[in-house]
């Protein structure tokens, strides 16, 4: 294996004295749901709200890593895999850091999200359930890709030829309400707060 012969080094600065500095507890809060479902628009809304508090957050979406990181990554199965387990690993290491890290990918397939978990401690992952349906998402269509998707310009496209498997026992499932994002977003760190995650 390319790690057997690498020793992990026990830093004296680490996540607890990081979170203990921060005055906050690291998570990873996962966004999941279908594209246009309102991830980046949520996450956004949420990560200017913690900023506000004072909080110590990153968020890590399609346009800070399908450009860089994943930038040699396309749709097919084998690589949203890759996607998301490159995400995970950095989620991952920003916990460590001490920070709130929201993602918004679509990480339609289960097994990689609860990959992203099994990385993390107890608590650490917060799988939050974007729950809109396919047709609101269609309707709203923000980059087009749906008419596109449907008129077979593009191929392997997420809930129209491609899978998305639903969370089946997120921590938040965000249910779907015709409401402005920024009332949504309220719905969703009430769901948080319930919870005691924020
Ligand atoms: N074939 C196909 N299927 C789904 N999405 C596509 C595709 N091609 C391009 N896009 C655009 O890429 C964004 C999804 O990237 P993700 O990294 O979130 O996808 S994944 O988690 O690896 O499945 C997604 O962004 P969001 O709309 O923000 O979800 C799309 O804009
Ligand atoms: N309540 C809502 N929550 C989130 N987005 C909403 C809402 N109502 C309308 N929208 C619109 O839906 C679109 C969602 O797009 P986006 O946030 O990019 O989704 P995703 O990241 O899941 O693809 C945006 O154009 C946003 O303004």
């Amino acid at each position: 294996m390319a790690t057997d012969n690498v020793v992990w080094h026990k830093h004296e600065v680490n996540k607890t004295t990081r979170s203990e500095k921060l005055n906050q507890n690291p998570r990873v809060f996962w966004l999941t749901g279908l594209s246009g479902s309102g991830k980046s628009t949520l996450a956004n809304l949420l990560e200017k709200k913690l900023h506000e508090q004072n909080k110590h957050t990153y968020l890590l979406d399609g346009d800070n890593v399908r450009h860089g990181l994943c930038g040699d990554l396309g749709f097919s199965d084998k690589d949203r895999v890759e996607n998301i387990r490159r995400i995970s690993e950095v989620a991952k290491l920003f916990v460590d850091a001490g920070t709130l890290v929201l993602t918004a990918f679509i990480s339609p397939f289960k097994a990689d999200r609860d990959y992203c978990r099994s990385l993390l401690e107890e608590g650490e992952f917060v799988e939050v359930f974007i729950d809109t349906p396919l047709e609101v998402c269609e309707s709203r269509d923000p980059k087009g890709l749906y008419k596109k998707a449907r008129s077979g310009e593009i191929k392997d496209f997420t809930g129209i030829d491609s899978a998305y498997e639903a969370p089946e026992a997120p921590e938040i499932h965000l249910t779907y309400q015709d409401e402005p994002a920024e009332q949504t977003v309220e719905r969703l760190y009430a769901l948080l707060q319930e919870k005691g995650l924020v």
